[in-house]
Parts: C-alpha cells; structure tokens; sequence
C-alpha cells in the first residue's frame, strides 16, 4: 500500500506524507533538500513564515518544473515581523511565487490573536478569498480546538502535532477528538525515539519489527504514525532516507506491532520539570486538604 492522499472535510485532498522544511539552520541550502525531496517523488511540502525559507522552497518548486497543481503547499502563519494573518498570507504567496497555498495553518494557538474565533474568522475570509485552499491549526489542544469549533463557520482541515511513541498516551485523546470531528491530524517529529530520545525503550520493538520487515527503524516509526491515522510531516537532508520514506508507504504494521510500540513509549514518557513539580504539589495540596478533613472531623490517622 504506497502513500495514498487523505480525504479533508472540506472536500480537498492531501498527501499522506510531506517533506518538512524546518532545519533549525543546519548550514544547507534548503533548495538542495527541498529539489531532493521532489525529485524522489514528494508532493507535498510544509513551510511557515517562521522557518525563513519560503524564498526557497519556491525556487526548488519552480526548479522542479513540476506543475503547481502538482505539489501540495502548506504554509502557516507564525506571527512573525508585526503582520495581522491577511498580510502574512500575502507576504508568503509573494514569498513562496504561488497564487494560492493549498493548507494554510495558525501555527501555534498562542499566535491566534486577539482571540482564537477572531483569527479563526480571518482564516475563513481567507479561505473565502482563494488564497488558502484548505484553512488548519498547529499544536492545538482540544481546548483550542472547542473554542474554535464553538463559533467556526468552517471546521479546521488539519491539526499538525507532535505525535511519537513517547507522547501517544498524552497526544491520543487528543488525536481522537480530531477524529470524531473530521480533522486531520499531521504528525510532526514522529522519528523522535531515533532522533531526539534515542536509546530509550521503543528502540528494541522497533529494530525487531524492522529486521522482519526488511525495512529500517524510521520507516518503521513512519508507519506507526500513520497505523494512527496521522498524515505524516518528516524531512531529511540526505536523498537515501527521502527515498525510503517513500518506500514506507508500502510497510504494514500488525496490530500487534501498533501495540508493542505503545506499550514502549508508555513505559519511555518523560516528564518535564514543571510537571513533575506540578505534580508533587498537586499531591502535596490532596494530603494536607485529607489531613485536614481528618483533624476536622476528629478521625486519628496514626
Ligand atoms: N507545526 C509545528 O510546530 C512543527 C514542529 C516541528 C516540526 N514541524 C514540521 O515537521 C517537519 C519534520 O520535523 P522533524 O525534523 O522533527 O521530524 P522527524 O521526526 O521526521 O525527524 C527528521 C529527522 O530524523 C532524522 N532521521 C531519519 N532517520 C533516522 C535514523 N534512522 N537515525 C537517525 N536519524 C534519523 C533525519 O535525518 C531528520 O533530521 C519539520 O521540518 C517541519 O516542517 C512542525
Ligand atoms: O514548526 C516548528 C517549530 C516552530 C518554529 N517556529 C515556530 C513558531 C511558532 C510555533 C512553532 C514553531
């Protein structure tokens, strides 16, 4: 089973896998990456305002000479140099030498200002306008997201999340109310456990599931995102990896390969300082409120 598009609830279709662009400025020219990246057959790029490249990923599209019918454009809007959202937009069409982007995202729900309804309702004037095909958001908690369905006149096409092994317990519910409200939702960072958390205890189903499968341990990470339901955001510099991201769409997961893998990040989640902390004084407040109560009502504890 090769990639496939995904159906939006707008109607619009969408590659099951984009080439990201975002670098963190690792010295290449990410016209050499983006031009890999079409060459071995991607259709679908992901840019923002904030990553600074739209220039470039403009020139690697028209270098491709592939028609702009052809390749699926996202862009996002990251409150970046003082613009409102409708100059934004403008700014990264002129940017990016398109007419139209084909997924326009609020990057961050902390961007949607003065509110999350009268952003949203900009992102519709701009749908309305032909400027973006399909509107989204970007790490959008499902609080954001109620806000935003509460007064939307058009639903969100995608939530583009972090989505790896290590954050599925946290980020499933999460994906699940995407679902039941028809929003597709993109994984970002889904090689994490080879990437940024490596050695922990996703590593051993992972290398198993890849030795039986022939395949290699970020397709195998590529798959299981997409087991998910995720449309999947991924990017390398290097063209045998872009190629073999490629080729994941053809690597089938068992249910119990899905279910091996969970079962590992569950036990791999890390937590950040300020939750652990929240939690400590969360458990402080329970105990002294119980003590309290017990003082109160005279109940001996020891
Ligand atoms: N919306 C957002 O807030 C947000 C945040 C992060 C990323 N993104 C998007 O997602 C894209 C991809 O993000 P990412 O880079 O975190 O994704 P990713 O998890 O897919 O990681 C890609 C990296 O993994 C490395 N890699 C691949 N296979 C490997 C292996 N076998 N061993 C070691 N390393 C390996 C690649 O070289 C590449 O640098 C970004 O470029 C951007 O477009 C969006
Ligand atoms: O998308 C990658 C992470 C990132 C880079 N710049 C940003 C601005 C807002 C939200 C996320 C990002």
């Amino acid at each position: 089973m090769p990639w496939n598009s995904r159906k939006l609830n707008d109607g619009r279709t969408i590659p099951e896998i984009a080439f990201g662009t975002w670098t963190l400025g690792n010295g290449q020219d990410p016209i050499d990456y983006v031009d890999n990246a079409l060459d071995a057959g991607f259709s679908h790029l992901d840019t923002a305002q904030a990553y600074g490249n739209e220039k470039e990923v403009g020139i690697a599209l028209r270098e491709s000479g592939l028609a702009r019918e052809d390749v699926f454009i996202t862009t996002k809007f990251s409150g970046r140099d003082g613009l409102s959202i409708e100059q934004s937009i403008r700014n990264s069409l002129d940017n990016l030498g398109v007419k139209y982007v084909d997924l326009y995202l609020i990057h961050h729900p902390r961007l949607a200002q003065p509110d999350i309804p009268s952003a949203w309702a900009v992102m519709e004037k701009i749908q309305a306008e032909g400027l973006a095909k399909s509107i989204g958001v970007s790490n959008f908690e499902i609080s954001d997201l109620t806000t935003l369905l509460a007064s939307a006149k058009v639903k969100p096409a995608a939530n583009q999340i972090l989505l790896h092994p290590y954050v599925n317990v946290r980020q499933a519910p999460l994906v699940a109310f995407c679902k039941a409200n028809d929003i597709v939702v993109e994984a970002y960072s889904a090689l994490t456990p080879l990437t940024r958390q490596r050695g922990g205890p996703v590593d051993k189903p992972v290398n198993a599931i890849a030795a039986r499968l022939d395949a290699s341990p970020d397709q195998v990470l590529l798959a299981w995102a997409r087991a998910k339901g995720a449309v999947l955001v991924t990017m390398s510099s290097k063209k045998e990896r872009v190629e073999g991201y490629l080729k994941a769409g053809d690597i089938e997961l068992t249910s119990d390969d899905v279910r091996d893998i969970d079962v590992a990040g569950a036990l791999g989640v890390r937590l950040s300082a300020r939750t652990v902390l929240r939690r400590v004084a969360g458990l402080t407040v329970l105990t002294t409120a119980a003590f309290g109560v017990c003082t109160y009502l005279g109940v001996e504890i020891f």
